[in-house]
């Protein structure tokens, strides 16, 4: 165990951390903290929530001169929401050393950018597109960097951001510290590591497994055809308390938004073809639990770490290994209980069984929910909701109508009576998902390498807002209370 004050950091970043309700340092934090703060070259691998940010955010903090307002500090990330996530983490770790860590990304308006970097931020957490835009209308400079972090960075590589990343690196020329952090690091890192790193240290927490043993894996075998109606069923089943679905497109993830919200649910859907406000909007509703179901492409899968994610589904099984790991990363963070479910086609189950070899985990396979399961399920909910209100006060202006019903009829049959009025009708409003093809299996060897693709969901252009903003989601057709019972087979999370 390590804690904190076992760290050489100052007072001022000690308290910040202290603040942050951090006790003990995790154990990628333990070996990366004081590395990181020698002013070693490293290459961080540990398991999805594991406070990678920390480890890379407090030697970053402890290395910032506050006397100067240069920027000294470059963070790259994958996603906007990344960027802005990271950013607010390194402004609480630095906040009482007054360094002010400022986010730069794509959609948002360049000017507003160019404003607040006269603020002076010390740190700057980007997208590599928009940090290189401003390199070049010279409103940021680098001549002053002493720290680069690339965190995600092989989701940067398979983005297809390696000529972004390269002329980025390549324009810093003092003498600087560089960090590499993600929960997988394929082997294509390594030519990047080589040419960009000095004799970086291989900093891994030990584990066989990539996954954190904390997410219960599942996945269900079930035709294409079938699988929106069992996701329908899996939600009224587990009841989740907030849900991530992941769609393989774009097109894909607007269906499976629109086809839910048609069945009640209160979910929005996520996708880089929507506008910065949509995303963010949608983010923030997730947040703040106005919606239960943020449905997304894989620009959600990457570092969001967003407290409350009880499931995460995978629609469509993901395209490779690590995709995989990372999305079903974004619940079980920080030692909680989390719990995945894969909708795997027939031919696609080599494709699951490639995932668990590389990352040494067994998907336990689970049958495909029955409508009579759901039916029960609402049964036992109809139940458990008339026994908590019986139990309640407030029902004393019905007993005289109830003394009166009980003369004419038997209470067995009064009782059945109102269990079958509050048990609901699972919802078959009829929902068409355009059919996308199986994926195949393929060697991990051959992963990574993929083009920026358009099914991907991180293009910046062609910004359409589907969704009337003004339009509130839809209640959903099941109070939280009466789906969250009947579980148990399911591992779903009641309260
Ligand atoms: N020492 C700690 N003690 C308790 N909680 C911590 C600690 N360090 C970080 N956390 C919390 O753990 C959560 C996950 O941290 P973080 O997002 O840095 O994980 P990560 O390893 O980067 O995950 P990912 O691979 O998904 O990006 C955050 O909510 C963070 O505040
Ligand atoms: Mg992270």
């Amino acid at each position: 165990m390590t804690n904190f004050k076992d760290f050489n950091i100052s007072e001022d970043t000690l308290q910040a951390v202290m603040a942050m309700g951090f006790e003990e340092a995790t154990p990628i934090q333990a070996k990366a903290i004081p590395s990181g703060m020698e002013g070693k070259d490293l290459i961080g691998q540990a398991q999805t929530g594991t406070g990678k940010t920390t480890a890379f955010g407090i030697p970053l903090v402890e290395k910032v001169d506050t006397t100067s307002g240069n920027i000294q500090g470059i963070i790259l990330a994958p996603t906007r929401e990344l960027a802005v996530q990271v950013a607010e983490e390194l402004n609480r770790i630095g906040t009482k050393k007054g360094i002010f860590t400022l986010p730069i990304y794509g959609g948002q308006d360049i000017n507003r950018q160019i404003k607040a970097l006269k603020k002076r931020p010390q740190i700057i957490s980007a997208t590599p597109g928009r940090l290189l835009d401003h390199m070049k209308r010279r409103t940021i400079r680098l001549n002053n960097i002493h720290t680069v972090v690339l965190d995600e960075a092989d989701e940067m590589l398979n983005m297809g951001f390696i000529d972004e990343i390269e002329e980025i690196l390549g324009a810093i020329t003092s003498e600087h510290q560089t960090m590499l952090f993600s929960a997988t690091m394929p082997k294509k890192i390594e030519a990047l590591a080589q040419k960009f790193m000095n004799n970086p240290e291989l900093i891994r927490t030990k584990s066989k497994e990539m996954t954190v043993k904390n997410i219960d894996q599942h996945y269900i075998d079930v035709p294409e055809k079938q699988k929106f109606d069992v996701l329908s069923r899996l939600l009224d089943i587990q009841s989740p308390e907030l849900a991530i679905v992941f769609g393989r497109t774009k097109k894909r993830v607007d269906e499976l938004t629109e086809g839910l919200k048609k069945r009640g649910y209160s979910a929005e859907g996520i996708h880089g073809d929507l506008s910065q406000s949509k995303r963010d909007h949608v983010i923030r509703l997730f947040k703040e639990q106005t919606i239960d179901i943020m449905v997304a492409t894989d620009v959600a899968a990457r570092g969001l770490d967003i407290s409350g994610v009880t499931h995460v589904y995978n629609f469509d099984i993901p395209q490779d290994p690590e995709s995989y790991v990372h999305r079903i990363g974004r619940t079980g963070r920080a030692g909680r209980k989390g719990l995945s479910l894969t909708l795997v086609t027939p031919r696609e189950i080599g494709h699951l069984r490639a995932i668990e070899q590389v990352t040494k985990t067994k998907i336990e396979r689970k049958s495909v929910p029955t409508y009579t399961d759901v039916i029960e399920g609402n049964k036992q909910s109809a139940l458990d909701q008339l026994r908590e209100s019986a139990q309640q006060e407030d029902n004393k202006e019905y007993k005289t109508m109830a003394e009166n019903l009980l003369n004419d009829i038997d209470s067995v049959s009064l009782v059945s009576a109102a269990i079958k009025l509050l048990t609901k009708e699972p919802d078959r409003t009829p929902v068409h998902l355009t059919s996308i093809a199986p994926l195949r299996a393929k060697k991990s060897k051959n992963q990574g390498n993929r083009k920026r693709s358009n099914n991907r969901g991180y293009k910046d252009r062609n910004n359409k807002d589907r969704y009337n903003k003004d339009r509130k989601p839809r209640e959903r057709r099941y109070n939280k209370d009466q789906r969250n019972k009947n579980k148990k087979n399911w591992g779903g999370k009641g309260k």
